[in-house]
């Protein structure tokens, strides 16, 4: 991936009053580092995204970025994808976003076509889909949408797709919670984030990105009917999930 954006400096000034979080284009133009910096385990998901895409996708099919952003899962499926007849659609819905994945991913040379849908991924349906990546983006919507999202995925994929799953996760326990919160602060101070950036951020993203539990997202997952679910990866509380129809 393209890492020519700046430096996240969003909430490194004191701000009397913290806005809600939103994917405006201060955010984009430095999300790539704000992403790497924030999510612990982000490039290995990549990598893995890779590793998902050659595996599973069928010739002929789609394949789904959901909250693409700047296109980091796309650019991983397009260079995982050995088969012939694939479409890559990626869809977000920050005009922002849009406008800077386009412009990185004139620099990716695929055999495999794109598509790039500026829409809410609540309005989208979804067909003949082989891999459905959905990294970080479940998390911003709301329950009843989380729900029918996650139905509508499975009702446009083929036997044998996989949909790929990764989310920041909270935990019932408030003991685990309490101590993956504080190693994941120790993260970010570790990545050069300082204790009001970390502060500010955190009231900012206050219900706007709402983690559920790992229990949550499993029911949620065999609820719409997927019949086989590992979860694969975890680094303090971000994982990813591998669903199978
Ligand atoms: N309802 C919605 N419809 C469409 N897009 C949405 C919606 N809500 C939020 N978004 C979009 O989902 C993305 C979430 S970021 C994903 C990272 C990426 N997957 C990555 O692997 O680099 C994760 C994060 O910021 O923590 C943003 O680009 C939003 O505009
Ligand atoms: O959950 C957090 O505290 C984060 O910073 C994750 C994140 C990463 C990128 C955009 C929004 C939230």
């Amino acid at each position: 991936m393209d890492h020519s954006g700046d430096i996240d400096n969003v909430f490194a000034h004191y701000q009397e009053r913290v806005s809600g979080f939103v994917f405006d284009d201060k955010v984009a133009s430095v999300f790539d580092d704000m992403i790497r910096r924030s999510v612990p385990g982000y490039a290995t998901v990549l990598g893995m995204v890779h590793v998902f895409a050659e595996h599973f996708a069928q010739p002929n099919s789609n394949c789904y970025d959901l909250g693409c952003s700047l296109g980091g899962g796309t650019i991983a499926m397009l260079r995982g994808i050995k088969q012939s007849g694939c479409k890559v659609i990626a869809i977000d819905n920050s005009p922002a976003m849009l406008a800077r994945c386009e412009q990185i991913l004139q620099n990716e040379k695929s055999k495999t076509d794109v598509q790039l849908v500026e829409a809410d991924v609540a309005d989208m349906t979804f067909e003949n889909a082989s891999v459905v990546v959905c990294n970080y983006t479940l998390q911003f919507l709301d329950t009843t949408g989380r729900e029918e999202l996650i139905e509508r995925i499975y009702e446009g994929m083929l036997p044998g797709g996989v949909l790929i799953l990764s989310e920041k996760i909270k935990f019932e326990n408030t003991q685990e919670q309490e101590f993956f919160t504080d190693i994941y602060h120790d993260f970010k101070r570790l990545q050069g984030y300082s204790d009001l950036e970390i502060s500010q951020k955190r009231k900012a993203l206050e219900n706007v990105l709402v983690p559920d539990s790992t229990e949550t997202h499993l029911q949620r997952l065999k609820n719409a009917g997927f019949s086989r679910i590992h979860q694969w990866f975890q680094c303090v509380n971000f994982v990813s999930f591998a669903a199978f129809k």
